[in-house]
């Protein structure tokens, strides 16, 4: 499927991206706009054929006909016989959403009602602990439970006006003593966020939480909550059902920040903030199912994405967010990207053809500048880089900081595909007075090559409409780029095996069972363990 593809990458990037700005229209052609956002991938090598060999790759891989498939709410993720529609929860008109023949928009209403409700009440000081109006939200989960309100929570700070939201994820004791010290428990709200409600780093945490807390508290399950698919596992837990927000297994947990399992979100920055929120995944979800292909955000974020990495062989991707507040966004793109698309068979079992989803990683600009940009700019590999911006940002009084901001960011990129040549470089060296041997040597270590493709997310502010854009514009990139592989982008197996052997392990290492079955390496690594911790 991709040898013509990559053929003709192999000839283009012989060739100079800044050659194919010639063309004075080129930057307006190689840019999506939608909706106050501008995607800009007019850096990369694509040329208007290939940018139609991908076109046409998509339409034959049916991707508008499994875009639909997923929008009726067919149940498209086949190896767990489950629809797929996250995007019910954003759905705010409650225009239907068909699951079996049945509309569950009534019931997605009524749960963000309820949420709301709920959350207006701990906003309002309705709602209490033991020891007055809560000051303190804990949203315990991992994976898709945490990284999405963790994201958001922190990419919406300006618009906090709730209580504090604190996250826990690792099983590791630091993070919920490290968290839970300084913290009130008569004045702490806990939120166990699982869809599963098994997930035994979660069910750890949240026990060690309702210890810390009936310490102090005669009735700590009056201050817990739960979002969940689980109703059974939730009232095991003893959580009453009035504070069990509810969700349906169509809600893959990566794709779950919109219902439920955003409720820290909603906590921070109210309701009507997060119905913002959903509103402008809405709007992207509309564009996605409306948009002509080759004007489509999500779809040309999707095909540059699969030119990088499947056609010319580039084997991760950065992606690169100035914005401080989007800094947990790379790793959680790095569970919504490499979750769903990091796998090596096709829906029907066979071999994928090529590589599947790339590496994705990142940091946010400008730290990251004065870290690994220099392999970046200069390294053996070319990293494909994913720049995002705001051209507002939300410090009045600190605009110039901003200006410098966008001022790196957008010479990032200039910086990749101009390069500085040799000559150039010999200049530069000559003006500082070196000369013959000297300057050669010294000029070599300054040439960069160039020629390195990114694009640029660039948009007005980060107001929660537009992060919920972003995330809904990744969420059906992926999307996009599983139906090309031909892959179920919404299962996990291969998360399966470490946690089965993590279950046998557990009494090895507390001296329970023997280690007998064990590989040496394995062995040696217990007994280590064993002889250490006295
Ligand atoms: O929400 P939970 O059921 O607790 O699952 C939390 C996470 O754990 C699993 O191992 C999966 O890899 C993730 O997709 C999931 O988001």
């Amino acid at each position: 499927m991709w040898d013509e593809l990559k053929a003709q990458a192999t000839a283009l990037q012989a060739g100079n991206i800044r050659d194919l700005f010639a063309d004075a229209g080129r930057a307006a052609d190689f840019a999506v706009d939608f909706d106050g956002m501008l995607f800009d991938y007019s850096k990369t090598y694509l040329t208007a054929d290939a940018r139609a060999a991908l076109i046409a790759l998509a339409e034959a891989r049916e991707v508008p006909g499994r875009r639909a498939a997923m929008f009726s709410g067919e149940k498209i993720n086949e190896t767990e016989g489950r629809a797929v529609l996250h995007t019910a929860l954003r759905n705010l008109s409650g225009e239907p959403a068909l699951v079996d023949g049945a509309d569950v928009m009534p019931e997605i209403l009524a749960t963000l009602g309820r949420m709301s409700t709920f959350a207006d009440n701990v906003r309002g000081g309705r709602f209490t602990g033991a020891g007055g109006a809560i000051t303190d939200v804990v949203n315990i989960g991992i994976g898709g439970s945490h990284l999405g309100p963790a994201m958001g929570t922190l990419a919406l700070a300006p618009y906090h006006d709730g209580p504090r939201c604190h996250f826990v994820s690792n099983v590791d004791g630091a993070d919920i003593t490290d968290t839970l010290k300084g913290l009130d428990p008569a004045r702490t709200l806990v939120i166990v966020a699982s869809k599963t409600f098994t997930t035994i780093e979660t069910i750890t945490n949240a026990k060690t939480a309702k210890t810390w807390m009936a310490e102090v508290v005669d009735h700590p399950g009056a201050q817990f909550v739960a979002l969940s698919t689980a109703e059974e596992e939730t009232s095991a837990f003893g959580i009453a059902p009035e504070r069990v927000f509810g969700f349906e297994d169509w809600v893959g947990g990566r794709y779950s920040m919109w219902g439920p399992i955003g409720l820290s979100l909603m906590l921070a920055i109210g309701p009507a903030r997060f119905r913002e929120f959903l509103a402008g995944a809405k709007a992207m979800d509309r564009h996605f199912r409306d948009a002509p292909l080759d004007q489509n955000m999500p779809v040309m974020l999707a095909l540059v994405g699969m030119w990088h990495h499947q056609v010319c062989g580039h084997p991760t991707r950065a992606v690169l967010p100035y914005d401080q507040r989007l800094s947990r966004l790379a790793a959680y793109f790095q569970q919504l990207e490499m979750e769903s698309n990091g796998k090596r068979v096709t829906m029907a079992g066979e071999p994928v053809d090529g590589a599947s989803g790339p590496v994705v990683w990142g940091e946010p600009g400008t730290n990251g500048q004065h870290a690994f940009y220099q392999l970046i700019h200069q390294g053996t590999q070319v990293v494909p880089c994913e720049f995002m911006v705001a051209a507002r940002g939300h410090e009045p009084d600190l605009a110039h900081h901003h200006t410098l901001l966008v001022a790196n960011c957008l010479a990032q990129s200039e910086a990749l595909m101009r390069g500085r040549s040799l000559d150039e470089a010999r200049q530069l060296m000559a003006a500082k007075g070196l000369e013959g041997e000297e300057l050669e040597r010294q000029a070599r270590h300054r040439v960069f090559p160039g020629n390195r493709p990114s694009t640029t997310l660039i948009y007005d502010q980060l107001t929660p409409r537009r992060l919920g854009q972003i995330i809904a514009l990744y969420e059906h990139r992926v999307f996009v780029e599983g139906v090309i592989l031909g892959i179920n982008s919404f299962d996990q197996w291969g998360v399966e095996l470490g946690k089965v052997l993590a279950t046998q392990l557990e009494p090895l290492l507390t001296g329970a069972a023997g280690v007998s079955e064990k590989d040496g390496s394995t062995r040696q690594l217990i007994n280590f363990v064993r002889d250490t911790k006295g």
